[in-house]
């Protein structure tokens, strides 16, 4: 929707901006490179929930199935669109049971999907709800469904980062198998070190990053993607209350450089990364529906954009945030995009929080 046009946009050569309409969209780089054909795997729609404060906000007390059902239902009913139509629907899910493949089961019965319709699920870690769509917009290219949904969900309320579950007692002989039980904190901490991103950045980011959602929310910006959730909460009383959750609840419109500075390091003494530069831990579920074009417009649907490329990229573990910086450059490269910038940026090259800011600032310009 609102957010691809945009991200389209970034691409665009010339100074960036939001893409009035498909005709626009098909003149970006991207678009103009290759020909619209009938096998293109097109996204159709996408909802998403507001994202709750995980343990103290709105959705602390909602299950993920419900979460799950919630989106999933939307963007069927959007588009008006049978759920018998669905080849497949791939969830992706890190901290549930089994990477949620209860959950995802259940949300498809609470939403009322028939049983034919099967489903999986995918861990990729934080890539995992864009695993999902890789997985589903795969089985569309190989011929396997015509049209699939693709999922994420994640209740961090309720289910703990902590236990990494059973491993090898050699897990601590071989150097890159036991940077994997490094805290995500740390290794900001040394993205930060080796990128030499200061606090000073970091905070920077951070101020800017609440500014625009901010100034999103205000606008309203986001009211076309979030699927309000009625759900019931303990409150600080511990009653049990009924809530509408549609607005993010992570936004801080308030965020200064004098606030985060004063905030202290959350991992280590002398570290740089705090609770107001950090990704903070959510509570949320989004879908998005994908389908062959062919397939797409014998239905009737409409195409808001099409999947030009993908990659995946594998980076050291104690260094984990850096993921985008290596990948992004590679997709665009498969998709024959071209970059604003340059993709050799060192932080490109290897970037957590503000490192992965600061490659992307230098690949693809950030929207104002
Ligand atoms: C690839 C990936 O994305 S991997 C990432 C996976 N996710 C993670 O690793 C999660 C990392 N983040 C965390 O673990 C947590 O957010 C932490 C540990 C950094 C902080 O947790 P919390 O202490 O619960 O943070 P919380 O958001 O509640 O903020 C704590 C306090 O910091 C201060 N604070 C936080 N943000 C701001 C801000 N923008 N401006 C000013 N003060 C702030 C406030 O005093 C706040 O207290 P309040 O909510 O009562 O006002």
């Amino acid at each position: 929707m609102l957010r691809l046009q945009v991200l389209s946009g970034h691409l665009r050569p010339g100074p960036p901006g939001p893409l009035a309409d498909r005709a626009r969209l098909r003149s970006s780089v991207c678009g103009a490179a290759v020909q619209d054909r009938p096998e293109d795997v097109v996204i159709v729609h996408g909802r998403r929930t507001a994202i709750g404060r995980a343990k103290r906000g709105r959705f602390k007390d909602t299950t993920p199935d419900e979460l799950l059902s919630s989106v999933m239902k939307a963007v069927l009913s959007d588009v008006k669109l049978n759920p018998h139509k669905l080849g497949d629907v791939c969830v992706g899910n890190v901290l549930q049971p089994g990477a949620g493949a209860l959950v995802a089961r259940v949300a498809h019965f609470l939403s009322g999907f028939p049983e034919e319709v099967p489903v999986f699920t995918v861990n990729r870690q934080c890539s995992s709800g864009l695993q999902a769509l890789l997985n589903i917009a795969g089985a569309i290219r190989s011929g396997t469904i015509d049209l699939g949904l693709a999922c994420g969900v994640e209740s961090m309320s309720l289910r703990s980062m902590t236990n990494p579950g059973d491993l090898s007692s050699r897990v601590t002989e071989v150097d890159q198998a036991r940077a994997c039980l490094i805290p995500m904190g740390i290794t900001s901490e040394n993205v930060a070190e080796k990128f030499g991103i200061s606090r000073e950045k970091q905070d920077a980011f951070a101020v800017s990053s609440h500014q625009k959602a901010a100034r999103a929310q205000t606008l309203g910006l986001f009211k076309q993607e979030i699927v309000p959730v009625q759900t019931r909460m303990v409150d600080g009383s511990g009653a049990e209350v009924e809530v509408m959750v549609s607005e993010d609840e992570g936004v801080r419109p308030g965020t200064s450089m004098e606030g985060l500075s004063r905030l202290r390091p959350a991992f280590s003494p002398d570290g740089s990364t705090t609770a107001g530069n950090s990704s903070q831990v959510s509570d949320g579920a989004a879908a998005v529906l994908l389908g062959r074009r062919s397939a797409v417009e014998a239905l009737g649907l409409g195409v808001l954009g099409v999947l030009r490329g993908s990659a995946v990229v594998g980076v050291p573990p104690d260094l984990m945030g850096i993921g985008p910086a290596v990948a992004i450059p590679a997709a665009l490269e498969r998709a024959g995009c071209l970059l604003r910038g340059e993709a050799g940026h060192p932080a490109a090259q290897g970037g957590h929080a503000a490192a992965r800011a600061e490659a992307q600032e230098q690949t693809v310009t950030p929207q104002t």
